[in-house]
Order: structure tokens, then C-alpha cells, then sequence
């Protein structure tokens, strides 16, 4: 199942810088093991904000959740989750 997924993250202000390097750096390494497993096929910056644009594919609902809340950042991140499905006028299949 694809799932277009924005992530907004606000860390608090009074946030240590090295306390959000490091949940930044975890963060990093866990996105890019996903990418490369397949799960998380396309991570994009929103130009001018901290914020994203990903799209993700993975088996259900429940592993969205499940990705999405063992992310580092997840408890300073606004979620806006969009389930997708083929357009009957695409001409690409879901694995393009
Ligand atoms: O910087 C972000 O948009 C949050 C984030 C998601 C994956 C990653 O490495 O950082």
C-alpha cells in the first residue's frame, strides 16, 4: 500500500542542540535504512520549511502506524497521511 505522508517537525526551542543533533542523526540513519529496504521510497524537502514530503510502501495501515511512531523526531512531528491508490490514467505502474 502507498501511503503520501507530510511530516512537520517542530523541536521546542529549549531543546539542547546536542540532544536534537542526536535525535536528528538517529533519525537520518533509520529514513536511509528504510530507503534502502524499500519501505520509504521517496523522502523530499518542502523548499522553506522543516518539513517533508515522503511517500512510503508498506503492507498495511497498522505498519504505517507502526513505521511512522518508531521514528526518532515522531514525538515532534505534526502527521498528515494520505493513502493512495493507481490512477486509472496513469501510465507508470506502483513500482515506478
Ligand atoms: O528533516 C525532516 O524532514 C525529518 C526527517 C525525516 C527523515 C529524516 O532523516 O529527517
Amino acid at each position: 500500500m502507498l501511503f503520501h505522508v507530510r511530516m512537520d517537525v517542530n523541536l521546542p526551542p529549549a531543546m539542547p542542540p546536542e540532544q536534537a543533533e542526536e535525535l536528528k542523526r538517529t533519525e537520518r540513519e533509520l529514513a536511509q535504512r528504510l530507503q534502502h529496504e524499500g519501505q520509504w521510497r521517496h523522502l523530499w524537502r518542502i523548499a522553506g520549511q522543516y518539513a517533508n514530503v515522503s511517500i512510503f510502501d508498506v503492507e498495511s495501515v497498522d505498519a504505517l502506524h507502526t513505521l511512522l511512531t518508531s521514528l526518532p523526531l515522531f514525538p515532534y512531528m505534526q502527521i498528515q497521511i494520505m493513502p493512495l491508490c493507481r490512477h486509472p490514467s496513469s501510465v507508470r505502474d506502483s513500482d515506478a
